[in-house]
């Protein structure tokens, strides 16, 4: 491998379950001679005992930090590496640090400034932080193309759809269907998901995921953000764009062809597949996820959603419909009633419903600039905690 093909990766949000699995393959491809990715910059919010671990391991000296309550801890247990600490410290990080690729793993949209940067630096970017799409899609893509970036997804049904669609135009495809696990409630009845409890949603069925991801997938809100994800890195409009409930969690999704032909892509439910694939296209080097035990395999099954039950999904529709700062504000009541919904504020089935009451409050403005898109994400938080204060909702 020559200089010029040396690649330098700085890992956003890689205290996360993103993040440490990204450190894990990036080992996996040194120990195996397949790549060699130096790490040149770590960027976490608070968790400052594995990030000085990390930094430790994989010799980072340039670190971001955005809780200041663990920056002295930092700057004295990594000496020689230039702390950032802030809201602003992983983008910081990236506009300063060379680098060839930046993997985007922060959860929720505090990663969408930083990863807009690393798109404007024409990085190649791994991206897990599907906040930033759907928030930002409509800024993210053209800059894209504009600064020669790459975009690669790491979400696992993104990251089949991109398998399976490799080189083909557009105009073959017919559509391109997402799985989903359908979450701990999938069998459970309305009353039952309304109250379930804080315990019960993080049980996720099929993988190991951070807290937030996991709550939107137990609302199927994550499939809804899916959805948008989808519409803005494949250029498809929502009519396109479907979900089917597959509890297994082996076929990632598929695409079906104009001539009636499907491609899908199928893997144990470990984010390590996804991951690798994203650092290492074009190539298919040996892979350190779990392989597929085909014999142990006993069915593979699917049904349709039940958009009764689980009416975040409907709501995808209207916000790629809506356009402008819909997505914004969709994206940001979701992490708000998320976190109010873990902090035991409101009740399981109040998270949707406060996004839906955002979505109908709050008019979608068309996007100009970072800056609009923020105000918007600000005024959906505001609106849901105003919501949450005004309407009380017993919880379980
Ligand atoms: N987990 C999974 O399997 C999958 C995740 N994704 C997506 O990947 C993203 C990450 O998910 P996941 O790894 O599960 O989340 P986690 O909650 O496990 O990790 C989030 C990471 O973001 C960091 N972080 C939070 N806020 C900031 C900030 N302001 N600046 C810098 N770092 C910050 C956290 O730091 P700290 O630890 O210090 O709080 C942590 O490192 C999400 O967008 C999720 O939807 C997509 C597909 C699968
Ligand atoms: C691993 C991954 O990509 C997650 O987004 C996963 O898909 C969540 O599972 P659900 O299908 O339950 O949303
Ligand atoms: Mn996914």
């Amino acid at each position: 491998m020559s200089d010029a093909d040396a690649r330098k990766l700085i890992v956003l949000g890689s205290t996360g379950s993103i993040g440490v699995n990204t450190l894990n393959v990036v080992e996996h491809l040194r120990r195996t001679r397949a790549a060699t990715i130096e790490v040149v910059g770590l960027a976490a919010s608070r968790s400052s005992t594995k990030l000085i671990e990390q930094a430790k391991q994989h010799h980072v000296r340039h670190i971001a930090v955005a809780d200041p309550a663990i920056a002295d801890e930092v700057r004295a247990a990594l000496p020689d590496a230039k702390v950032y600490v802030g809201d602003a410290a992983a983008e910081t990080l990236v506009r300063e640090v060379e680098a060839t690729d930046v993997a985007a793993a922060v959860v929720g949209s505090a990663g969408l400034p930083a990863t807009l940067a690393a798109v404007q630096l024409g990085r190649r970017v791994s991206l897990a932080n599907k906040e930033t799409l759907v928030a930002a899609g409509m800024l993210v893509t053209p800059l894209v193309r504009e600064h020669g970036a790459q975009l690669l997804p790491v979400d696992s049904e993104h990251s089949a759809i991109f398998q399976c669609l490799a080189e083909h135009p557009r105009r073959e495809v017919k559509r391109i269907v997402l799985t989903a696990s359908g979450g701990p409630f999938r069998t459970a009845d309305k009353t039952t998901i309304e109250n379930a409890t804080v315990e019960q949603a993080l049980k996720h069925p099929t993988w190991t995921m951070g807290r937030k991801i996991t709550i939107d997938s137990a609302t199927m809100m994550n499939k809804a953000l899916e959805i948008i994800e989808a519409h803005w890195l494949f250029g498809l409009a929502g009519e396109k764009i479907d979900v089917i409930v597959h509890p297994q969690s082996i076929v990632h999704s598929f695409v079906e062809f104009v001539d009636h032909n499907v491609l899908a892509q199928l893997g144990s439910p470990d984010m390590r597949g996804p991951i690798q694939y994203a650092l290492t296209w074009p190539d298919r080097p040996v892979g350190c996820s779990e392989a597929m035990d085909w014999s142990a395999l006993s069915q593979l099954t699917f049904e349709p959603p039940d958009l009764e039950r689980f009416p975040a999904l409907k709501l995808a529709y209207d916000v790629i419909d809506a356009g402008g700062t819909a997505g914004a504000v969709f994206n940001a009541a979701n992490e708000a009633a998320v976190q109010a919904f873990l902090e035991r504020q409101v009740r399981f089935g109040r998270i949707v419903e406060l996004v839906t009451e955002a979505l109908a409050a709050i008019e979608p403005e068309p996007v100009e600039s970072l800056e609009t898109i923020l105000d918007a994400d600000r005024k959906a938080r505001a609106f849901v905690a105003q919501r949450i204060r005004t309407t009380p909702s017993a919880v379980s």
